[in-house]
C-alpha cells in the first residue's frame, strides 16, 4: 500500500499561508500562531489577494469575511470560479456566525469563529494543509509519467483546457510545440531499449531545464514525443524557446550512428493560438508543422 504520509512532515514547514485581512491586529495574530510553523504571507484585501494569487499560488487561504471592497465571500467565489485556483483550500474567519452557510456555499473548507483560539487555528490550518499536501501527492501519482517523471498526457489534456480559459480571460496568446525524437526506432533497434529508456529521460530533462517560466509545461504526450505549452508566449517568443529546445537535445551529443546528423536530434512544430478551441485542433496545427519538420529532414523547427 502507498505510504501517503511519507513526505508529508518535510513538506509542511514549507507551506506558503496567505491570510486576507484588512485589519492590523487580526494579522498580527494570526501571523503569531503561524510564524516559524508555516510560511506566511498578507493580502490586505480582496483585490490584493486576487492579485497576489495569480503570481504565486499559496497552499491554503485564510479569508476574513468583512473586508472593504471585495469581500471574502466574493473573493473565495472568484477564486473557486478559476480552473488554476479553485483547489486552493480556503477557511474563512469571521466573527459573523450568520455567513456560516454562505462559507459552506461558495466553497470554503473550514471555518473558524473570531474571537479564535490560537490552537484550533494552528491544528485547522495544519490538518487542511496535510490533507492538500496528500491530495497533491495522489494526483502526482496519477498524472506523472512513471519514466520520464515529467507529466502525462492525461494531465496534459487537462491543462492545455485550462491554458485556454486563461487565455481567453486574459485576451493572449499561447504556443503549443510538439517535440518528437527522430529515428528513434532504430535508435532503439541499434543500442536496445534500456538506452531507448534512458534517453526519453534525457530528452524530458533538458526540455524542462530549458523552458525558464514557472507556468511553461511539459508533458510526454506519447511513445517518443513530448508537448510543451507556453502560456501568454507569441509565435516569436514560442520559436525561441522550441529552437533552444533542440538546440539544447543536439548539445547533449549522444551518439545515433543511423542518424544523418550522427547524433540524437529532435523535430518539433509550433503553434500559436488565441481563445478557445478544441484540444484536438490545437494538437493537429502542432502536429502539421512537426510532419513538415520531418519531411524536410528532421533536427528542425517549423511554424
Ligand atoms: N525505449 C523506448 N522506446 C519507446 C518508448 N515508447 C516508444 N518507443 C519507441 O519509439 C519508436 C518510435 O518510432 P517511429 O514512430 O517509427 O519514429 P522514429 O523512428 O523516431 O522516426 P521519425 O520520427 O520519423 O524520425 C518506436 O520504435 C517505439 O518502440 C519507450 O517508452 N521506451
Amino acid at each position: 500500500m502507498v505510504n501517503f504520509e511519507y513526505g508529508i512532515a518535510e513538506q509542511l514547514p514549507n507551506a506558503k499561508v496567505l491570510i486576507v485581512d484588512d485589519q492590523l491586529l487580526n494579522i498580527t495574530l494570526l501571523q503569531k500562531i503561524l510564524a516559524g510553523h508555516y510560511q506566511t504571507s498578507v493580502a490586505h484585501s480582496g483585490e490584493d489577494a486576487l492579485k497576489m494569487i495569480e503570481e504565486s499560488a499559496p497552499d491554503i487561504i485564510l479569508l476574513d469575511i468583512e473586508m472593504a471592497g471585495i469581500n471574502g465571500i466574493e473573493t473565495c467565489r472568484v477564486l473557486k470560479s478559476r480552473p488554476e485556483t479553485k483547489n486552493i483550500p480556503i477557511i474563512f474567519i469571521t466573527s459573523f456566525g450568520q455567513h456560516e452557510d454562505l462559507c459552506w456555499q461558495v466553497g470554503g473548507v473550514d471555518f473558524i469563529s473570531k474571537p479564535i483560539n490560537p490552537k484550533t487555528v494552528f491544528n485547522r490550518v495544519t490538518a487542511q494543509l496535510t490533507l492538500k499536501f496528500q491530495r497533491d501527492k495522489l494526483l502526482e501519482l496519477v498524472f506523472l509519467d512513471g519514466l520520464t517523471d515529467v507529466y502525462n498526457r492525461r494531465y496534459f489534456d487537462s491543462h492545455l483546457t485550462k491554458t485556454q480559459l486563461r487565455a481567453k480571460r486574459e485576451q493572449g496568446d499561447y504556443a503549443l510545440v510538439i517535440i518528437d525524437i527522430d529515428f528513434f526506432k532504430q535508435f532503439n533497434d541499434i543500442y536496445g531499449h534500456i538506452e531507448g529508456d534512458k534517453v526519453l529521460q534525457q530528452v524530458a530533462h533538458t526540455i524542462k531545464t530549458t523552458l525558464l517560466r514557472p507556468c511553461d509545461f511539459v508533458a510526454r504526450y506519447g511513445g517518443e514525443e513530448f508537448a510543451v505549452i507556453l502560456p501568454d508566449t507569441d509565435l516569436r517568443g514560442g520559436a525561441l524557446v522550441a529552437e533552444n529546445i533542440l538546440n539544447n537535445i543536439a548539445k547533449l551529443k549522444i551518439s545515433h550512428n543511423y542518424s544523418i546528423y550522427q547524433y540524437l536530434t529532435v523535430s518539433a512544430g509550433l503553434a500559436t493560438f488565441k481563445g478557445l478551441s478544441a484540444n484536438e485542433s490545437i494538437i493537429k496545427s502542432a502536429d502539421e508543422k512537426l510532419y513538415v519538420s520531418k519531411q524536410q529532414g528532421r533536427n528542425k523547427l517549423t511554424f
